[in-house]
């Protein structure tokens, strides 16, 4: 059994404009294990992303406790959560985020030097990243000369690289065609094998159901089920296999 990496407990959260007061997340308690894909599936609007963004330390809540590798993030005024977030968590994103002037090579050395690794190691873990997502023969390439699928893959390729405890994905396949999205999840469940890597993902994608090792659903700000999806749930069977 893999061991529990990232806890919330007890989360709330809440957001006002104007009059109206908007309880995202409600008293949310869940475990979230080291090594495996974890997937929170939900329709739009009821609080993945900000589950997300709590969970990885980008929003703070408003009440409860978030454990993240063990550290209480509570605990981490803003500068020493900021490097918490970089030394120990990777993110890629529904639209790849990637610098147009910069090859695939140059996106994932630039965190590293961030890290302040030497130029020569950065390098090492670039191409062995690179290599890793299939994206070997195309490291020379900027983000106009690659496909969706492609650019994703540069993405994952640049969160891996920094060898992160915890890697979130929000969305990472929505832009995406089915072969190419199932492309890209199949690789976020590599990655949480073979590194033990915590990879949580959120997406109301129907079709990532059956590539996750665990499906938590979400609705309106409350976790309604957990469970391991079997591998014939995924809507995604008739499609043609595709190559990586
Ligand atoms: N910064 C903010 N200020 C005000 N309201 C917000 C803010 N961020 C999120 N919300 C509101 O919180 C609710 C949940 O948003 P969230 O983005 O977490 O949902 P989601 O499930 O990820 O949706 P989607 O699948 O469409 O991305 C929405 O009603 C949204 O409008």
């Amino acid at each position: 059994m893999s061991s529990i990496s990232l806890q919330a407990r007890n989360v709330t959260k809440s957001f006002t404009s104007g009059p109206i007061h908007n309880t995202v997340l409600h008293n949310l308690t869940l475990d979230i294990r080291a090594g495996e894909l974890t997937l929170i599936s939900g329709p739009s609007g009821c609080g993945k992303s900000t589950l997300l963004a709590i969970l990885s330390g980008l929003q703070r809540p408003d009440a409860g406790q978030v454990l993240a590798l063990g550290q209480d993030l509570a605990e981490l005024n803003t500068h020493a959560l900021e490097r918490f977030r970089l030394q120990h968590t990777g993110f890629v994103f529904q639209g790849f985020n990637l610098f147009p002037a910069l090859n695939a090579l140059e996106q994932v050395e630039l965190p590293l030097s961030y890290l302040g690794l030497p130029a020569g190691e950065a390098r090492r873990r670039a191409m062995a990243s690179l290599e890793e997502v299939g994206l070997g023969p195309r490291m020379g390439l900027r983000p106009s000369e690659l496909s969706g699928g492609e650019k994703q893959r540069v993405a994952i390729a640049r969160a891996l690289a920094k060898e992160p405890g915890l890697l979130f994905a929000d969305e990472p396949t929505s832009a995406l065609d089915a072969a190419n999205g199932q492309i890209i999840i199949d690789i976020l469940h590599r990655i949480a094998r073979t590194h033990g890597t915590t990879v949580l993902c959120v997406s109301h994608d129907p079709r990532l159901v059956g590539h996750a090792d665990r499906v938590l659903a979400m609705e309106d700000g409350r976790i309604l089920s957990d469970r391991v999806p079997s591998p014939t749930s995924t809507p995604t069977s008739g499609l043609e296999e595709p190559s990586a």
